[in-house]
């Protein structure tokens, strides 16, 4: 396989002055004195993509993966390090990149393939499959600047993915667009990667790395982390922010007064708990009749967990005192989306098991086992709660919202919310066996 991207130990360094007149200073210092420090944004990296391949690039903010695109594409020149591309490139950088904003979409159209090497009379026949896809209606008549950002977003993505590149360069621009036209770019650059373009795709969006991508890149504050099976790089990213998630925890927890912990509060019993940690941006509502002191979800060997792989065993359980005494308790806990579509609430009156007569100043320890269905890869947030009554009439006593967010990891590659175990069946006939009606 021949490589038509090769990085070799390419660097980005930017000068950064403390006060705009250091840069005149250095300019004419008759010694050359610097009043700059360097900042790496890319430091030493070296990687090769051979014709044909998806690869992914990962990172949290400002980890360089802009800056990398840039390089490729030739928007930036790199401080050091060679860079050699074989093949035509076409590229969806920072949005509104690439156009003019006073020229209407349709101009901007024939200037971006004249740039590309295509002659009018060849734009001609692309316009409409970039019209048909970009769906923005009149507007293409309309001065870019007059588009929202949806609407560039369409236009743009249209336009790179039309023009046949042997390179396809994307920068998280597919975020921007709702969510029917990232479902149809998703689809359409499946059948662009099947036809053997090259693909380089930077998203914050794991899921879709994971999905499209073969390998996957890990820029870490601009050196380059890991390099690899786009799964594996991706499951490793995803561990190191729920450990970076943990360390700031515990040093929240570190930082609390003994009187504080739960574990004076059970005064004398030696199972321990991890209080709760609320922040300002968690909602807590309910009238405190009783109060959730910690919650947790353990795997089946009994470790907490943050990453919850699909279809394995887990305990959602809680602590909870009770501040005055109460009939029925109803403890529970619902999961959503990040988008706020709920995918299940469990609680004890769903199963049965309900708990009568608590007395103020007790203590309950309550747990859920369940098995996690095949639900998609992402992010989502569990809000426990505790209430007091039946599941139709209910007080909340007290009501966690968004909690906790988990990941969840699951191997298949379906993007929609739940997986089915399903069985397809053909049946074959002949056109007059069957009846039409
Ligand atoms: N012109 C500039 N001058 C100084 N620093 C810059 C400049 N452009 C980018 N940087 C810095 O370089 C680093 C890498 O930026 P880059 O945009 O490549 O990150 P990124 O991984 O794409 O981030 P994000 O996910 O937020 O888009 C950042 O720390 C950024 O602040």
């Amino acid at each position: 396989m021949s490589s038509v991207i090769s990085i070799k130990n390419v660097t980005k360094i930017y000068k950064l002055y403390n006060k705009s007149i250091d840069r005149l200073k250095e300019v004419v210092h008759p010694f050359h004195k610097q009043y700059n420090e360097p900042f790496y944004a890319l430091n030493d990296i070296s990687f090769e993509i051979e014709k044909g391949e998806t690869v992914g690039i990962i990172g949290t903010n400002g980890s360089g993966k802009s800056t990398i695109l840039k390089i490729i594409t030739g928007v930036l020149q790199q401080t050091k390090g060679e860079v050699s591309i074989d093949g035509t490139v076409s590229a969806l950088l920072e949005l509104g990149a690439g156009f003019d904003l006073d020229y209407t979409g349709i101009e901007n159209i024939y200037m971006n393939g004249a740039i590309l090497g295509f002659s009018p009379e060849e734009m001609d026949r692309k316009k409409e499959e970039i019209l048909e896809f970009a769906d923005i209606g009149d507007f293409v008549n309309q001065p870019v600047k007059t588009y929202s950002s949806g609407m560039m977003v369409r236009l743009a993505f249209a336009l790179a993915i039309n023009v046949e590149p042997e390179i396809l360069i994307i920068d998280e621009a597919l975020a921007v667009g709702d969510a029917f036209f990232q479902a149809k770019c998703f689809h359409k650059l499946e059948e662009i990667k099947n036809a053997g373009t090259t693909i380089l795709f930077v998203s914050h969006d794991i899921v879709s790395v994971k999905k499209l991508c073969k390998r996957a890149i890990w820029l870490d504050r601009g050196n380059m982390r890991e390099i690899g099976e786009a799964k594996e790089v991706c499951e490793k990213y995803l561990s190191m922010q729920i450990e970076e998630q943990n360390r700031e925890m515990a040093k929240l927890v570190d930082g609390m007064s003994l009187d504080n912990t739960v574990e004076k509060i059970i005064n004398g019993n030696q199972k321990s708990f991890k209080r709760i940690q609320l922040h300002q941006s968690i909602e807590v509502s309910g009238t405190k009749q009783g109060e959730i002191l910690s919650f947790y979800i353990k795997n089946e060997k009994g470790q907490e967990v943050m990453v919850l792989p699909t279809e394995q065993s887990y305990t959602f359980g809680m602590l909870v005192k009770f501040n005055e005494n109460i009939d029925n308790v109803l403890f529970g806990f619902e999961m959503e989306n990040v988008r706020g579509v709920k995918l299940f609430s469990v609680n004890n009156f769903l199963t049965n098991e309900v708990l009568q007569n608590v007395k103020v100043g007790e203590l309950y320890e309550v747990s859920f086992e369940l098995r996690l269905p095949r639900i998609c890869t992402g992010e989502y947030l569990v809000s426990p709660s505790l209430a007091a009554g039946s599941q139709d009439s209910h007080v909340v006593l007290e009501r966690i919202h968004n909690y906790l967010k988990i990941t969840i990891d699951n191997d298949g590659y379906n993007l929609s919310i739940i997986d089915l175990d399903t069985k397809a069946a053909f049946v074959k006939y002949k056109k007059d066996d069957i009846v039409l009606y």
